[in-house]
C-alpha cells in the first residue's frame, strides 16, 4: 500500500465520517468535559484537607501548592457537602465520559452503516464480468467485517490523538516557555524519529497487505468448504478441506505475526531515539544550570515536563499503526467501490412491448478469452412464438441469453427488441421485459410465497396460479405453513424438481413478456415437465418463449428450432422440417434416439 492510496483512503473514510460530524463534535465536547473534571479532584482534595478539618494549619501541611492558584475557602464546609459534590463530581465525569463513549460509537455506528451500504450498492451496481472473478467469501468479509474493524480501529486512532495530541501541544507550551533554546533542541530528535518511524510504517503496510491477503484466502476456504458441503462429503473430502483451511490459517497466522512483529517494532525504536535526545538534553540542562545559575526545582520541572511529552509523543507514534492498518482494510473494502460498473448508458427507461427479437451478425467475445462465444450470430423470433435453441454443449445457446439479458455486451452486430436498439434502453427496462429460469436454480432463504414474488409485491392469488402452472401447487398445499413455509438456505428442505419448479413458478409469476428456460425442466420427472410444457402451451402466443435444452424431445412442438455451432445459427425451422433437411438437427436426434 503506498502513501498514495493511504492519503486516497484516508480522504474516502472522511468523506463517510463528514455527515455525522455533529456526533463527533459532541464526542469530543463530552471528552474535554470529561478531562476538565480531572483537575477539580486535587482542588477538592486541598480545600477538603484545608478548611474540612477546622482552619488552614499551614505548619503540619507545609506550603501551598503554587501553582493551584485557586479561591481559597475561609469558613469549614458543612460534612454533608463532602459527599455530595465528590458524588456529583464522580457523576458528572461518569456521566460526559459515557456521552462521549456513546456519541463516538453512534458516529461510528453511522459511518460503519453507510460505508456498508455504498459497498452493497457498489456490488448491485457491479458488472457481471465482476462476479465471475470474485469469490463468495470475499464479498462476505469486505462487507460485513472489514468496515466496522476499520472504522473502530481509525476511530481509537483518532480518539488517541486528541487523548494524547492536545495535552503534549500544551506541555510543549509550557516547556518552551521555561526554556525555549533547550526545547527547540528537543526538537531537533523529530526528524531522526520520523524517518525511522516512517520506514516502520512503510514495512506496516506492506505486511498488513499480505495479511489481509492472506484473510481474505481463508474466508474463501470457509466459503466453498460450506456451499459445497455435499461434494466435500460425497467425495470424502473433508480431510483435504481441513488441509487447505489448516494452510491458509497458518499462513494467516505468519502474517499476522509479521504484522505484529512490525508492529512493535515502532515503540523500542521511537524510545531508543528519545533516550538518545534525553540523555543529550539532560546533560545540556544541567551545564546551563551550572553556567547560568537555576534552581534544581527548574531543573527538575523541566525535565519532569520533557519526560511527559515524550511519553505522550509516545503515544502518538504507536497510534500510526492502528492508524495504518485501520486504513489497509479501509482499502481492500472500498476496493469494491472502484469495481466497473455496468455499461447502462440506454436513455429510454421504460418499455412495454410485445416480445420481438432480432439478432443480426452478433459478435460477442467474453474479455480474456481467445475465441468469440458468438460469431455472426443471427435469428428472428417474432413476438408470441415459442422458439428453441440446440447446439451441442459450448456451442453459444447461454451466450446468447447474456447477451439479450445484457449480461455481457456484443462486439460486433445489432440486437433488437420490439424493433428498438437495445442499446437504447436502459438495463432495467431492457431486463423487465424478460422472465429467466437458469440452469442453476437459485433460490432465497425465505418462504415459498417471498420465493415465488421475487421482489414484488407478494400477491397470493397469482402465486397460486403460478404453483398450479408450474405443477408445484399440490405440493405446496401439504406444507405446514402452505405459501409461508420457509425453504432454507437455497431451498436446501427442497428436491431437486421441487426447487426448479419452484424457480419456474417465480419466472411465471413475473409478467414479462419474453419467457426465457434454459435447461428449466432438466430435473424434472416425465409427468411434472408435461404439466409445465402444457402450461406453457396455454400461454403459447401471448408470451415469447425460448427454450433451451439438451433433451430435444422437450424442444419439439416449438414453433422454430434453432440449431448453433460453434457461435452461429446453422439451421433453423421446425421439427419436421429440420428432420426433413437431413443436417445436424436430424443428426442430434438420431444420435438422442440412438
Ligand atoms: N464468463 C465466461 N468467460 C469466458 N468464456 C466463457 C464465459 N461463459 C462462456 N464462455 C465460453 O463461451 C463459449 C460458449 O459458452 P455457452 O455457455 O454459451 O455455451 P452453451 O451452448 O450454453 O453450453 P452448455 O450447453 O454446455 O451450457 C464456450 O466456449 C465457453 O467456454
Amino acid at each position: 500500500m503506498s502513501t498514495n492510496d493511504l492519503r486516497t483512503t484516508t480522504r474516502r473514510m472522511l468523506a463517510f465520517v463528514r455527515p455525522h460530524w455533529r456526533g463527533l463534535i459532541g464526542a469530543l465536547l463530552a471528552f474535554i468535559a470529561a478531562a476538565a473534571t480531572e483537575p477539580l479532584l486535587p482542588w477538592l482534595l486541598q480545600i477538603t484537607l484545608d478548611s474540612g478539618f477546622g482552619a488552614p494549619r499551614a505548619s503540619a501541611l507545609g506550603p501551598q501548592l503554587p501553582s493551584l492558584n485557586l479561591p481559597k475557602p475561609s469558613e469549614p464546609f458543612p460534612i454533608w457537602m463532602v459527599p455530595v459534590v465528590l458524588i456529583g463530581l464522580f457523576a458528572a465525569r461518569g456521566l460526559f465520559s459515557f456521552l462521549g463513549q456513546y456519541l463516538l460509537q453512534w458516529t461510528v455506528g453511522r459511518t460503519v452503516l453507510d460505508i456498508r451500504c455504498a459497498l452493497m450498492n457498489a456490488l448491485m451496481r457491479a458488472d457481471a464480468s465482476n462476479f465471475t472473478q470474485m469469490a463468495g467469501g470475499t464479498a462476505v468479509t469486505k462487507l460485513v467485517g472489514d468496515p466496522q474493524q476499520a472504522v473502530h480501529l481509525v476511530s481509537n486512532a483518532g480518539l488517541t490523538l486528541l487523548r494524547d495530541g492536545l495535552p503534549a501541544l500544551a506541555m510543549l507550551g509550557y516547556l518552551l516557555y521555561t526554556n525555549w533554546k533547550l526545547t527547540l533542541l528537543t526538537l531537533v530528535t523529530l526528524p531522526v524519529m520520523a524517518l525511522v518511524l516512517k520506514q516502520v510504517n512503510k514495512r506496516v503496510r506492506r505486511v498488513g497487505g499480505q495479511a489481509y491477503e492472506a484473510q481474505m484466502a481463508l474466508s474463501n476456504a470457509v466459503d466453498d468448504a460450506t456451499r459445497a458441503w455435499k461434494l466435500v462429503r460425497s467425495f470424502g473430502a473433508q480431510e483435504h478441506e481441513r488441509e487447505r483451511f489448516s494452510t491458509r490459517a497458518q499462513n494467516l497466522r505468519r502474517q499476522t505475526l509479521k504484522q505484529v512483529a512490525a508492529n512493535s517494532m515502532a515503540q523500542p525504536l521511537s524510545q531508543l531515539i528519545a533516550s538518545v535526545g534525553l540523555s543529550l538534553i539532560v546533560a545540556l540542562a544541567i551545564l546551563q544550570g551550572r553556567q547560568q545559575g537555576g534552581t534544581p526545582g527548574e531543573f527538575l520541572a523541566f525535565v519532569s515536563a520533557l519526560l511527559l511529552l515524550m511519553s505522550r509523543a509516545r503515544h502518538l507514534a504507536e497510534m500510526m499503526q492502528p492508524w495504518t492498518n485501520g486504513l489497509i482494510i479501509a482499502r481492500g473494502a472500498m476496493e469494491l467501490l472502484d469495481l466497473p460498473p455496468e455499461d447502462d448508458r440506454g436513455t429510454v427507461t421504460q418499455h412495454s412491448g410485445p416480445g420481438a427479437l432480432r439478432l443480426h451478425d452478433i459478435r460477442l467475445q467474453y474479455p480474456g478469452s481467445e475465441a468469440p462465444a458468438l460469431n455472426g450470430l443471427s435469428l428472428e423470433i417474432a413476438a408470441g412464438q415459442t422458439v428453441a435453441l440446440v447446439g451441442a454443449s459450448g456451442a453459444g445457446k447461454s451466450s446468447v441469453v447474456h447477451l439479450l439479458l445484457g449480461f455481457a455486451r456484443a462486439q460486433g452486430g445489432r440486437y433488437e427488441i420490439d424493433g428498438l436498439d437495445s442499446t437504447t434502453l436502459s438495463l432495467a427496462a431492457l431486463r423487465s421485459q424478460f422472465a429467466v429460469v437458469s440452469q442453476d436454480t437459485l433460490l432465497f432463504d425465505d418462504t415459498v410465497l417471498a420465493n415465488v414474488a421475487y421482489a414484488q409485491t407478494p400477491d397470493r392469488a397469482r402465486a397460486e396460479s403460478a404453483l398450479r402452472d408450474a405443477a408445484l401447487w399440490d405440493f405446496v398445499q401439504a406444507l405446514p405453513q402452505g405459501m409461508d413455509t420457509r425453504i432454507g438456505s437455497n431451498g436446501s428442505t427442497l428436491s431437486g424438481g421441487q426447487r426448479q419448479r419452484l424457480a419456474i413458478a417465480r419466472a411465471l409469476y413475473r409478467d414479462a413478456p419474453i419467457w426465457i428456460f434454459d435447461e428449466a425442466t432438466s430435473a424434472l420427472d416425465t409427468e411434472s415437465e408435461r404439466a409445465v410444457q402444457d402450461a406453457l402451451a396455454r400461454h403459447q402466443g401471448h408470451k415469447t418463449v425460448i427454450l433451451i435444452a439438451h433433451r430435444l424431445s422437450t424442444v419439439r412442438h416449438a414453433d422454430r428450432i434453432f440449431v448453433l455451432q460453434a457461435g452461429r445459427v446453422v439451421e433453423s425451422g421446425n421439427h419436421a422440417e429440420l428432420l426433413a433437411a437431413g443436417g445436424t438437427y436430424a443428426a442430434l436426434v438420431s444420435l438422442g434416439e440412438g
